[in-house]
């Protein structure tokens, strides 16, 4: 398989000495759950994977991510995308701001950024939003910013860190549709402790300690 995401014969020392071990690979569109106990070691995954674990847990294998291997680069290099249970925009910006933000490096002009933002925003039912000041959107709408902003990223995998876990059971709900209809041509790893986000996610479980 050349497209999607592999993690080919990777093995992960926790500093207890447990070895996280997995081989695997995630196809576009296809979502991975990945479950397990506390201190199971899902966390260190998603560091490795964005290229951001600490020196002193040694990392083997090798990640390849559309047939390039990733496993040396530097995080931003990576093209992969992260959706925290808790993201943080700057307060001192706009929400159409924070999401511009990202963009300035590789998008020319003002008013093509601004469209660009504000297309990214229609697409995940906060039209009108962009001058909005992030401190007045309730949880729900700052976990849509959160995936507007990865999305606009155009990342090539995304990764997503227990990001339902805050919202109440409707919102949740309306939230995995949303994440799950957005991201139908990426490979997705989903970390979460509820078997119910990895039933909506529709794909293969993989369990950790
Ligand atoms: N930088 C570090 N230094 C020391 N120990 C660490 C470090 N990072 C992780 N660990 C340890 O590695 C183990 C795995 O932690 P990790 O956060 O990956 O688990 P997790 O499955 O994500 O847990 P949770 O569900 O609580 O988020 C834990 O025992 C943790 O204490």
């Amino acid at each position: 398989m050349a497209e999607g995401l592999r993690l080919e014969h990777v093995s992960i020392t926790l500093p207890d000495r447990r070895q996280i071990r997995l081989n695997d690979a995630i196809r576009p569109g296809e979502v991975l759950s990945l479950m397990g106990p506390s201190g199971s070691g899902k966390s260190t995954i998603l560091s490795a994977l964005i290229g951001a674990l600490p020196q002193e847990i040694p990392f083997r294998g090798r990640i390849i991510l559309n047939s390039r291997d990733i496993t040396m680069l530097p995080t931003e290099a990576r093209r992969i995308g992260i959706l925290f249970q808790d993201d943080l925009l700057f307060p001192h910006l706009s929400v159409g701001g924070n999401l511009a933000f990202g963009l300035t490096s590789n998008i020319e002009g003002r008013a093509t950024r601004q469209a660009e933002v504000n297309r990214a925003l229609n697409d995940i039912g906060l039209t009108g939003f962009y001058d909005r000041d992030p401190a007045t959107l309730s949880g729900g709408q700052r976990q849509r910013v959160a995936l507007a902003r990865v999305l606009l990223s155009k990342p090539q995998a995304l990764l997503l860190d227990e990001p339902f876990s805050r919202l109440d059971t409707i919102l949740r709900q309306q939230m995995r549709d949303l994440v799950f209809s957005r991201t139908r041509n990426l490979p997705v790893l989903l970390v979460t402790h509820d078997p119910e986000d990895a039933q909506a996610a529709g794909g293969r479980i993989v369990r950790l300690g």
